[in-house]
């Protein structure tokens, strides 16, 4: 495994929330910055488009691997891509590595844990970047929503300067131009202005989850790292909140990486669907796809523990999964899964599988899976065709 991360920061606002997009040829800019030479002029760095001229690709993950001291590895050779305007669901159990996924693509893992693989926002590795290069481009590329917000957001601050906090730092806008900007995305995200005066204790949690993703939106990121946004609300606010998401990337050309153990509310809000088993990806396809007719046992044994309404069967009894996901820092020899597989042949005890075909668009690790050898990742652009 390659390098060790830099401490991660838990600060707030400006320290740790986002990485620029740098080279942006399509960088959209609503407060005060124009096109490449604004990234340029807020701290990005430039990145040629490709020979071709082909359309960029927004994110592209390779070989990303992250083992925490101690030895867990929490990520394992997973291999990602994504265009602007797409959404991408990232899936599965507690503890299959989600989350440090999300902090490794913004390097906000812990001092310890070791990075190896590739991270590219736009061309640039964000994993070889220098750390000052990489504190001088966050927010204004890329940004996370946490899940939680009471926790996110510093209960001793009016949410409006929070907001405007990043733009301070990283538009060294005036105080008054980020005062406006942060009541501007308050009504973006669906809050009156006016609550930019309230603290994070005076709002419901669905106002502060629209907060964090208003923080997110500060410094106009191409890339939105949602984990776990909806997971602490009530089933009406949570379809709000998803809606709201849903309509920013689309209206304003964001990439998403929604992280959620819900492969419903993944199957309903992304276009295509990664999910993970003790730091792999196992299956990967178009959303719906992947959810409705999966192809790896896991993901069907997941997607079967969900109630579907009209399948009365599913409805009243959800079939869970017997057992528990491996410990990291003793993974099962052979394919991770097969303790739990219920399809498991005596040969998944000592051999891997890797990720092949498994119909147009989709690939599955399993043994099961007849398709073509395996091979790398599909493009950006085919990801978007595969929808
Ligand atoms: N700082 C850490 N040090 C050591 N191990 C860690 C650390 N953080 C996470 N892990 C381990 O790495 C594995 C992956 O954890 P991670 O939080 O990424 O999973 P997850 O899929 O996001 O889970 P959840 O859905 O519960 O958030 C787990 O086994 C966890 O115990």
């Amino acid at each position: 495994m390659g390098r060790a991360a830099p401490g991660g920061s838990g600060g707030r606002c400006g320290e740790f929330r986002g990485l620029v997009v740098p080279g942006a040829a399509r960088h959209r800019d609503r407060r005060g910055c124009a096109g490449v030479h604004a990234v340029r002029a807020c701290g990005g760095v430039g990145a040629q488009p490709p020979a071709g001229g082909g359309p960029l690709t927004l994110l592209e993950v390779r070989d990303l691997a992250v083992t925490y001291p101690g030895g867990a590895a929490a990520v394992r050779g997973v291999n990602l891509s994504l265009a602007a305007g797409r959404k991408l669901g990232l899936a599965g159990e507690s503890g299959c590595g989600k989350s440090t996924l999300a902090l490794a693509l913004l390097r906000l893992l812990p001092a310890g844990a070791r990075v190896g693989g590739q991270v590219l926002l736009d061309g640039e590795d964000v994993l070889t970047m220098r750390w000052g290069q990489v504190r001088a481009v966050r927010w204004a590329g890329a940004s996370i929503v946490f899940q939680g917000a009471m926790h996110s957001l510093n209960p001793v601050h009016r949410v409006g300067d929070q907001i405007a906090e990043p733009i301070l730092l990283h538009r060294k806008a005036t105080a008054a131009a980020a005062k406006r900007q942060a009541g501007e995305l308050l009504v973006q995200v669906g809050l009156p202005a006016a609550r930019a005066s309230a603290y994070p204790h005076e709002l419901s949690g669905g106002q502060r989850q629209r907060v964090m993703i208003a923080m997110a939106l500060a410094c106009d990121p191409r890339l939105i790292i949602a984990d776990e946004p909806t997971t602490a609300l009530d089933v009406m606010i949570q379809a709000q909140i998803l809606r709201l998401i849903e309509q920013l990337v689309t209206d304003q050309e964001l990439g998403l990486v929604m992280i959620s153990h819900d492969l419903a509310v993944l199957a309903d809000t992304c276009d295509r669907l990664a999910v993970m088993y003790a730091g792999r990806v196992v299956e990967e396809g178009p959303a719906r796809e992947v959810y409705e007719n999966a192809a790896h046992p896991y993901v069907k044994a997941l997607s079967a523990a969900f109630p579907r309404i009209g399948d009365p069967e599913s409805r009243f009894a959800p079939r869970g999964l017997p057992g528990d996901p491996p410990d990291p820092s003793a993974l099962p020899t052979g394919c991770t899964f097969h303790p739990r597989c219920p399809a498991a042949l005596p040969s998944c005890a000592t051999e891997d599988q890797e990720l092949r075909e498994s119909g147009a668009a989709r690939r599955a690790a399993c043994v099961h899976v007849r398709g073509a050898e395996p091979g790398p990742a599909p493009a950006a652009e085919d990801a978007r065709s595969g929808t």
